[in-house]
């Protein structure tokens, strides 16, 4: 189109009227809704329009008055995108001289600045090549968070001293030496390992000194811990050595501690030493009973029979019980749940004070806390009523139940069989109370069920002989040793106390949540209460099989 302008006065541009003078002539030719689509177009104000500017345009290219918009800072810009976007901004290198050998091994150079803190790496001799290689990258240290250097690089030189030959001691006696800025000369490892952090944690079921072990690759390295203490694993690569940190610790960088494979092996090592003819000594016993629970005396509810009347070896149990191999727990935190609540289970040495801190804690919230009615074989006596101090049953039905597993604990007494039933804590349980228990500490082997998740408290003597002695005798505390339960406790029987406690302690100390130490018993008391409201309301580590 050539320039055909509508004038201001709204006349059409000649061509457009020639155009619409032809299209007139056309008519009766042609289509007339066609026609009529073509004059609107031609004789539209938005055609006219763009035809006007068309040639203005035009015009202005004809007089050559164009000049270009870009300056030189805005040519230079789009010079560099055209470099950036075709990748033309790396050194041109020289080619590669001929005489290089093409089987040379890359080699990276890492400078660390050396400070108080551990390097966080461990180094060995590969037994093959007899190289040095990194061992291990404590997760969180210096080495892993400069990202530089991994498992498997061989160590060439350290600060320019050739390590070839050398032992990973001289190794360290460089680092040792060395002031300021660390220089690794590293051959990089083919593969790098996966270091992603684990999420598993562990309860320790025993104490842990790193600078103790002679078998430990790196002391410093090793991270120390007691029993109960909550492990986080950020990794078991290593089969012998995991790296874990404290829950709930601030620090960062991880530490060396064996894993369960080695613990394992230590243990029964150690136990195979101690035997006699180097062989361990085997359990005796297969079944695992405990005290017969239950009151023979109505004015106690709660006290159970004496411990020292009961008809099976507890030894011979204790033997069983320390074939187990503690050593570490997997734990996941236990949220607690609206109306459902975990049952207190209260273990101790016989006397220690069990019963008498049940007792009132049932006696505070008798709707609350309440502790199950045992069952046992022997007849009614006068004054007791049916299912208020026990639940009387035939030898045969409870012998029966007992042989299905419907027990938690049971036990002779004088002929009499006596226990408690899982069903009774169960209905306790559901019924939205706190069912609280203070059984024979054997009996946690059957209590410690995810079914019944119990929180278990460990009733302690107080720290000296002088304490238990002083605060039985000033309450007049009367010996659970003693049929008639109508005497003091014995000298004997206080160490007999203490010497029971650190038995349990040893062998069933890593299952129990909390311990009280019983001296001032309202102390005591309080505390109980304290563990109580904190098992309800908190989230508490369980093994892992009773959170899924
Ligand atoms: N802290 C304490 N101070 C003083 N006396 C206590 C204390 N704790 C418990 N007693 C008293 O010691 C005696 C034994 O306590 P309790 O019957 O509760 O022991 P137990 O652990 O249930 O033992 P068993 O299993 O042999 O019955 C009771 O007379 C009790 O009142």
């Amino acid at each position: 189109m050539t320039a055909a302008v509508m004038a201001s006065d709204g006349s059409y541009d000649p061509v457009i009227s020639k155009l619409i003078t032809s299209l007139k002539e056309s008519e009766g030719l042609s289509d007339e809704q066609d026609l009529g689509f073509l004059q609107n177009l031609l004789q539209s104000k938005e055609l006219n329009a763009l035809v006007n500017v068309h040639s203005k345009v035009a015009k202005i290219n004809k007089d050559d008055r164009i000049a270009p918009l870009l300056s030189s800072s805005m040519q230079s810009l789009l010079f560099a995108h055209d470099a950036i976007a075709q990748k033309d901004f790396y050194p041109h290198l020289p080619e590669i001289p001929v005489e290089v050998d093409e089987d040379e091994e890359t080699i990276k150079i890492v400078q660390l600045v050396k400070s108080n803190e551990p390097l966080g790496a461990t180094i060995k001799t590969d037994e093959e090549t007899g190289k040095i290689i990194i061992a291990r990258i404590m997760h969180g240290g210096a080495a892993d968070r400069s990202g530089l250097i991994h498992v498997g690089d061989e160590v060439i030189e350290v600060n320019n001293i050739n390590v070839e030959g050398k032992t990973p001691g001289d190794v360290l006696q460089i680092l040792q030496n060395s002031e300021g800025t660390i220089t690794f000369k590293l051959v990089p490892s083919d593969g790098k390992l996966d270091q992603r952090e684990s999420k598993v944690r562990v309860k320790a079921y025993f104490d842990y000194e790193p600078e103790n072990d002679p078998y430990i690759p790196c002391k410093e390295a090793g991270l120390g811990f007691v029993r109960g203490d909550i492990l986080h694993i950020v990794s078991q690569d290593d089969s012998y050595w995991w790296q874990a940190r404290k829950e709930g610790e601030k620090t960062t960088r991880a530490g060396l501690i064996p894993s369960r494979a080695l613990q394992e092996r230590r243990i029964l090592h150690e136990r195979t030493a101690k035997e006699p003819n180097g062989e361990a000594k085997k359990g005796s016993c297969a079944s695992i009973c405990a005290t017969p629970p239950g009151s023979p005396n109505p004015n106690n509810p709660c006290r159970g029979p004496k411990t020292k009347k009961i008809m099976y070896d507890t030894a011979e149990n204790d033997d069983f019980d320390r074939e187990l191999i503690a050593t570490y727990e997997e734990v996941a935190k236990l949220y607690p749940r609206p109306g459902v609540f975990r049952p207190i289970v209260l273990i101790g040495a016989p006397g220690i004070g069990r019963n008498e801190l049940k007792r009132r804690l049932v006696a505070r919230d008798p709707e609350k806390y309440k502790s199950p009615v045992p069952y046992t074989t022997r007849s009614m006596r006068p004054g007791e009523v049916a299912g208020r101090e026990y639940l009387f049953v035939t030898r045969e039905k409870m012998e029966a139940d007992i042989a299905a597993g419907k027990f938690i604990e049971y036990g002779e007494y004088k002929g009499h069989l006596y226990g408690t039933s899982g069903e009774s804590v169960k209905s306790i349980v559901n019924a939205g109370c706190v069912c609280v228990l203070s059984p024979h500490y054997q009996a946690l082997k059957t209590l410690r069920t995810a079914q019944l998740k119990p929180y278990i408290v460990h009733i302690r003597p107080p720290a000296t002989f002088e304490s238990l002695k002083q605060t039985r005798t000033k309450a007049r505390a009367k010996s659970t040793f003693d049929e008639t339960n109508s005497r003091g406790f014995t000298d004997d029987e206080f160490q007999e106390m203490i010497k029971s406690d650190e038995r349990i302690n040893f062998l069933y100390g890593h299952f129990c949540d909390d311990e009280i130490l019983n001296g001032d018993l309202t102390e005591a008391f309080e505390k109980l209460v304290e563990l109580a409201a904190k098992s309800e309301s908190e989230p508490l580590w369980a093994p892992t099989s009773w959170v899924q």
